[in-house]
């Protein structure tokens, strides 16, 4: 019998040209999408409407609408919920960061996208990044337009969502938001227009990268606690602490807030004026709050800049904690998540500025 010797350059020529004419499958990425709902999976009964209803399309046929993303990873979708993400509840939250959890050591997912609704995104982001132990890509994404719409926006944003969960230069980064082009923090990213396909900005720490027709580009890293190093962990968890936003303007009543503490709230978040704060008689309350052993966290109704501690008002003296860089609907999913134990004042105030 004749054996035939080859050179280790031809086989590498070999190789290589196997692998770029295809003879040699190479490996995809695996991209796990967990569906919720929102305006991304939302039909209209024209494609020039105002009005339709979120939550109308399943996960398969979303990714069949981008046949283009199946050359990016391979794909598997989950259907979790199918709601407008106004209907977003811990529960669903819970079963989304289960199910990462669940898959974290799993060699059948290397990144996970998230479809969603953008109205309660940065809520579902921001627990999702406290609370999920993995270094894989998480990447949530909605769309502004209905899939029914003219120049709908939800294809293109799924495509860009799976790029960066198929993209390993994301691992790592916490919980990521795809939407137009932009990458952002889930710490940092908060909605700004109600209707414009433009919505999220990131606008106290910047953004993390863009990405144009699944080309990414990753500029910046969050420097927030998150994932791993995350003290969270929702594991078993089933139920969570009450924790209310009351909304604080001119001429404020106090009495919401004694209103909420009688309701069972462990935690009272207020979007305050200015730097964190509100007027004297609802100051008052806070204290009466504080003294009852209820948390009460000073954010911001203004939509940049951070609330500095004992600034205009006392938190030292009336047990308040001052939320820095958090707006109010994050601030209530982090102490919610952080009375899941009990935690002293000083603890919890040096949480708002890590996390
Ligand atoms: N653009 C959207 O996704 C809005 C929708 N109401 C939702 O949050 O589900």
């Amino acid at each position: 019998m004749k054996v035939y010797t080859i050179s280790y350059k031809k086989l590498f020529l070999i190789i290589l040209l196997s692998l770029s004419t295809g003879i040699i499958a190479q490996t995809k990425p695996k991209v796990l999408i967990l569906a919720t709902g929102g305006t991304i999976a939302g039909s209209a009964a024209s494609g020039v409407q105002s009005g339709y209803t979120s939550g109308q399309v399943t996960i398969d046929a979303m990714v069949n609408a981008v046949p283009d993303a199946m050359k990016l990873a391979d794909i598997k979708g989950e259907q979790i919920s199918n709601v407008g993400s106004q209907d977003m509840s811990f529960e669903i939250m819970l079963k989304v960061a289960n199910r990462i959890n669940e898959l974290a050591g799993s060699k059948d997912v290397d990144g996970f996208v998230i479809t969603h609704g953008t109205d309660t995104m940065e809520e579902t982001a921001y627990f999702l990044n406290l609370v999920v132990k993995t270094e894989k890509p998480v990447v949530l994404v909605g769309s502004m337009r209905p899939s029914t719409a003219i120049s709908a926006d939800g294809p293109l944003n799924l495509y860009n969502a799976i790029a960066v969960a198929a993209d390993p230069k994301a691992k790592a980064h916490g919980v990521l938001l795809v939407m137009n082009d932009w990458i952002h923090s889930a710490q940092s990213l908060t909605k700004v227009s109600t209707t414009a396909v433009q919505t999220f900005m990131s606008p106290i720490r910047g953004l993390i990268g863009t990405t144009s027709y699944g080309v990414n580009d990753f500029y910046h890293y969050p420097d927030q606690k998150f994932g791993k190093s995350s003290e969270f962990d929702v594991k078993g968890v089933t139920t969570f602490p009450r924790v209310d936003i009351i909304y604080a303007d001119a001429d404020m009543k106090p009495d919401l807030i004694d209103a909420s503490i009688e309701k069972g709230a462990k935690g009272i978040v207020i979007a305050g004026v200015g730097n964190g704060n509100m007027n004297k008689a609802s100051l008052d309350a806070c204290a009466r709050a504080s003294k009852k052993g209820i948390i009460v966290v000073r954010s911001t109704r203004v939509a940049t800049g951070i609330v500095g501690r004992n600034v205009e008002c006392n938190d030292d003296e009336l047990g308040l904690i001052a939320s820095y860089g958090l707006n109010p609907q994050k601030s209530r999913i982090l102490l919610t998540v952080a009375l899941l134990k009990q935690r002293k004042l000083d603890e919890l105030q040096k949480i708002f500025l890590e996390y």
